[in-house]
């Protein structure tokens, strides 16, 4: 066939569309077209526009929140050159809000923001901000429908808008297991063709009040006492976390306490398992369905009894730990990309809890370099894993409200717990829970699963390879 000359084809209309790329990128592609009409390349046009606009789960106006002093502090740079463009093309107006202070953007979204002309929030930062999000949306979704978040027992009502994450945080691990890439360009993308992952949330409360929500990381002892040494390096930037990561691994202290637990028994997938939550995942949507049809009987026992038993459906463990962790996720990123719990879902009802018992420093290296590697990180005789709807730990010792006080202000108490404390010669009795990335001020805690309680412009990791175009390309 000979080649006609594009003057030949004086019409014109190009179609932009997302294109996969290597290890879970997604980039914006476009193809135009030439025609000899202008009626016909209108009418195309218009057809186009009209299906696009008649996809319901694609976002028309979005409020977007941009933490400016994230990761290394590239969140506005990011979004200006490499979502606002994207979200111009696809038709997607937009109200951005620069943060001011921290928990600027939960307090917005709580109490100001007019969230019924909007189809989204979006976040442009790390996890932390990602928390904001998740702690403005959930209490605004509670308050408005008269929910107390104090009560652990409550059922919470889940949450209608969908939350964008543009990673530019330090860990980026929420973005990290939904969507396989820490890639602004990819989450937008993600966000424009109005995708949707549900996500469980873990609610955290001591003495019947409401402490913080959870998403990814609850860990007590190691990853506690990173987070509360890192916190004082934010300086450094991203780095603190190695730095407070060797630091505290040498220090190797263990911490005392009851952990007891409520075993998911009636679901689909165990800890072990070699299989992973990816997009479109059957275990989260059976287990979502088995939750929403029976909610799962709570049973109070007193836990406090020997070194592990069953009680009214409870286990009851009691020991020395280096850490105590909750994965609620993966939570794979790029330090990890297995992550803490290869084998958890995103959206299935339940947290997987690890306990790593006293050992020697070099285990506790074995242990930690797994995360790393293909070995199996629970197969260790220290390791255990369950998989659990709800569970609550206790420290040995006491917290005295002078020592609350302290930690409330940043500050460690070694006397007092020297004192308390006769098997130890400088370990204090108390770390701090890390949950996901805060510090809370109690160890004592109970932890609540809420399935699905929230929902990400996501769809989760995709199976690779993925070097082909999606099957039906989607024009942006
Ligand atoms: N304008 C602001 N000034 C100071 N702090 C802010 C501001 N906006 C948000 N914050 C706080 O900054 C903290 C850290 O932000 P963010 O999560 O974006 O980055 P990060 O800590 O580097 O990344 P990650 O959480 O992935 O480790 C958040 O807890 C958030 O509450
Ligand atoms: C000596 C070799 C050690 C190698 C160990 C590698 C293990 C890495 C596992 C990483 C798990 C990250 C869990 C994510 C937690 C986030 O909610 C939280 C907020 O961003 N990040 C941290 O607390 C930051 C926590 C950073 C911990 C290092
Ligand atoms: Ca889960």
């Amino acid at each position: 066939m000979p080649q006609k000359s594009t003057e030949a084809y004086p019409y014109a209309f190009t179609v932009s569309y997302v294109e996969r790329a290597w290890q879970h990128r997604w980039r914006c592609s476009d193809v135009t077209f030439h025609c000899l009409e202008g009626a016909l390349c209108q009418q195309w046009v218009q057809t186009i526009r009209e299906q696009l606009t008649a996809l319901t789960s694609r976002p028309k106006h979005l409020l977007v929140y941009i933490n400016p002093y994230g990761g290394k502090q590239q969140g506005e740079r990011i979004y200006e050159q490499k979502v606002a463009p994207l979200f111009t093309l696809a038709s997607i107006s937009t109200d951005v809000i620069v943060t001011e202070h921290a928990n600027h953007a939960r307090d917005h979204l709580r109490t100001e923001a007019e969230l019924k002309q909007y189809d989204g929030v979006v976040c442009v930062g790390g996890d932390g901000m990602f928390s904001e999000m998740v702690h403005g949306l959930v209490s605004r979704t509670q308050r408005d429908n008269g929910v107390d978040q104090n009560s652990p027992e409550e059922k919470l009502v889940p949450c209608t808008l969908r939350i964008g994450i543009i990673p530019a945080g330090s860990t980026d691990c929420i973005c990290y297991a939904t969507v396989g890439i820490n890639d602004p360009v990819t989450s937008a993308l993600h966000i424009i063709v109005g995708d949707a992952q549900p996500m469980d949330v873990c609610s955290v409360h001591h003495n019947n009040t409401f402490l913080r929500y959870s998403v990814s990381l609850l860990g007590y002892g190691f990853y506690g006492d990173v987070l509360a040494d890192s916190e004082r390096k934010r300086w450094m930037g991203p780095a603190r976390y190695d730095f407070s990561g060797f630091k505290t691994f040498l220090t190797h202290h263990y911490y005392e306490g009851t952990v007891s637990f409520l075993p998911a028994t009636d679901i689909l997938g165990t800890p072990r398992d070699k299989t992973r939550c990816r997009a479109g995942c059957f275990i989260c949507q059976h287990n979502g369905q088995l939750y929403s049809e029976d909610a799962p009987e709570i049973c109070e026992t007193d836990p406090d009894v020997s070194d592990s038993e069953y009680k009214g459906g409870w286990r009851v463990i009691r020991g020395k730990f280096l850490a105590i962790n909750a994965a609620s996720m993966s939570c794979a990123c790029p330090r990890s990309p297995k992550g803490l719990s290869p084998a958890a879902h995103l959206a299935d009802g339940t947290t997987d809890l690890i306990l790593v018992r006293k050992c020697s420093r070099f285990n506790f290296l074995r242990h930690l370099l797994r995360h790393t590697s293909k070995y199996d990180q629970f197969d260790m005789t220290f390791v255990e894993v369950h998989r659990v709807r709800r569970f609550r730990f206790t420290p040995r010792y006491c917290q005295s409200d002078s020592e609350l006080d302290l930690r409330e202000n940043g500050k460690r108490l070694f006397s007092q717990i020297c004192r308390d404390h006769p098997a130890c010669s400088c370990s204090p009795a108390y770390s701090s829970w890390n949950c996901d990335g805060e510090i809370l001020p109690h160890a004592a805690i109970e932890v609540g699963v809420h399935c699905q309680l929230i929902k990400l412009f996501a769809r989760g990791i995709e199976e690779q390879p993925v070097f082909e175009d999606l099957p039906n390309p989607c024009a942006v």
